[in-house]
C-alpha cells in the first residue's frame, strides 16, 4: 500500500477584499496537483513562495478540506476519514510556535504525549527513544527557553514522532537553522527513514533536498513542473556548464546583456551581503567567459568558479521555465 496518494488536488481560496464596495477575490492556490509517495520515502516538495506546498501539505494533513481531487493517507481518504488520516501522521512546521519554553523538553515532551494519548506504560521509554533519535539525551532537563533554534527542531521532530505516526510532514525544517546544527537535523530526518517513517519534506535549500531526498516534486503556480530523483532532474541540465561570478553592484542593465549572449541560457543573482553572486547557465561547450566579463564592464568582480550543475541549477530552470507566459497558456 502507498503511503501518499494524491490525486488531481485542487484548492481554491476564497477571500472578501474592500469595504466599501466588498467582492470576493478566488486564488487559485493549488491546481490539479498528483503524485504518490512510497512506504519508508523520504519525498521532498519544493517550489518559490507561494507556489502551494503549505496548502497542499495542509490537505494532505487534513487541515484543509481539498476543492476536489482525492488525497489518501495509507489507503485512508483525507475528506471522508480524517481520524485515522491524523492518528498515523505527525506535522512539524518550522519557526517558532508549538513549544513551551518555560518547560523543560522532557516536561514538553510529556505533556504532548498525554495530549496526543500516548499510552502511560510506554511513554517513558517512547521519550527516552526519541531523545536519543534526535540527539537531545542529557540535554532534556533544561528549559526550552535557553535551547538554539537547531536544538528546538529536533525536539519539535520528537514531538511530532511521539504517537509513532507511518508519515511525518516535516514543513521548512532548517529555516533560521546555522550550518552546523543544519547538518544535525538533516542527520536526525535521514534517521527517520532508516527507522521506515515516511517523510515529506519542504525546503527551500537545495542542497538539502539533494542530500537528502529520494525522489522531489518542484510545484510552482500550483502545479508540478517536474518530479523525479534529484539526479533524474540534474540531468535535465546535464547539457549545460554553470558559472559563479562574484560581483559588486550589477544592475539590470548588466544581467540584460548576458542574457543576450549566444549560448546563455539563464542569469540569477544571489544576494550575499555586499556582494552578489551571478550563476550563469550556458549551453555545453561554448566560452562564455570572456563576453560575460566583457559584459560585467565596470563592475568589481570577485571570485569566479566553473562548475557542474547542481539540483539548484535544475531547480532555477524548471520554475523559470514555469514562469514563461506561453508557457502558462499551453497548459491552461
Ligand atoms: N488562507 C488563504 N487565503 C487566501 N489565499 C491564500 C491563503 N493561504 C495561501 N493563500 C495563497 O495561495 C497561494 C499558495 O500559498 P501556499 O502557502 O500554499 O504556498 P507555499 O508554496 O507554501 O509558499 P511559501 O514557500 O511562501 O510558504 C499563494 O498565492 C497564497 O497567497
Amino acid at each position: 500500500m502507498l503511503a501518499i496518494e494524491a490525486d488531481a488536488l485542487r484548492r481554491t481560496y476564497t477571500s472578501r477584499t474592500g469595504w466599501f464596495r466588498p467582492h470576493r477575490t478566488e486564488t487559485e492556490a493549488v491546481r490539479g496537483v498528483t503524485f504518490e509517495v512510497a512506504p519508508g520515502e523520504l519525498f521532498g516538495l519544493l517550489g518559490p513562495n507561494g507556489a502551494g506546498k503549505t496548502t497542499t501539505i495542509k490537505m494532505l494533513n487534513t487541515l484543509l478540506l481539498p476543492t476536489s481531487g482525492t488525497a489518501r493517507v495509507f489507503g485512508h481518504d483525507v475528506a471522508r476519514d480524517p481520524v485515522a488520516v491524523r492518528r498515523r501522521i505527525g506535522y512539524v512546521f518550522g519557526g517558532d510556535r508549538g513549544l513551551y519554553d518555560r518547560l523543560s523538553a522532557l516536561d514538553n515532551l510529556r505533556y504532548f504525549a498525554e495530549l496526543y494519548g500516548v499510552e502511560a506504560r510506554g511513554q517513558k521509554r517512547r521519550i527516552a527513544e526519541l531523545l536519543d533519535l534526535v540527539g537531545l539525551t542529557g540535554r532534556e532537563r533544561e528549559r526550552v527557553e535557553g535551547y538554539s533554534r537547531g536544538m528546538r527542531q529536533r525536539l519539535h521532530i520528537a514531538r511530532g514522532l511521539l504517537h509513532h505516526p507511518d508519515v511525518l510532514f516535516l514543513d521548512e525544517p532548517s529555516i533560521g537553522v546555522d550550518p552546523v546544527a543544519a547538518r544535525d537535523l538533516r542527520r536526525t530526518v535521514a534517521d527517520l527513514t532508516a527507522a521506515r517513517t515516511t517523510v515529506l519534506l519542504t525546503t527551500h535549500y537545495m542542497a538539502e533536498a539533494d542530500e537528502l531526498c529520494d525522489r522531489v516534486a518542484v510545484i510552482a503556480g500550483g502545479r508540478i513542473r517536474a518530479l523525479g530523483t534529484p539526479d533524474s532532474l540534474k540531468a535535465r541540465v546535464g547539457d549545460r556548464d554553470v558559472l559563479d561570478i562574484e560581483v559588486y553592484g550589477a544592475g539590470e542593465d548588466a544581467l540584460e546583456r548576458i542574457r543576450r549572449i549566444p549560448g546563455v541560457r539563464g542569469v540569477s543573482v544571489a544576494e550575499r551581503g555586499t556582494a552578489q553572486t551571478l550563476t550563469v547557465q550556458t549551453d555545453r561547450g561554448t566560452e562564455p567567459l570572456a563576453p560575460v566579463l566583457a559584459a560585467l564592464d565596470g563592475v568589481r568582480i570577485g571570485r569566479v568558479a566553473a562548475r557542474e550543475p547542481s539540483l539548484e541549477d535544475a531547480y532555477i530552470a524548471i520554475v523559470e521555465d514555469a514562469a514563461l507566459p506561453q508557457r502558462v497558456e499551453v497548459t491552461e
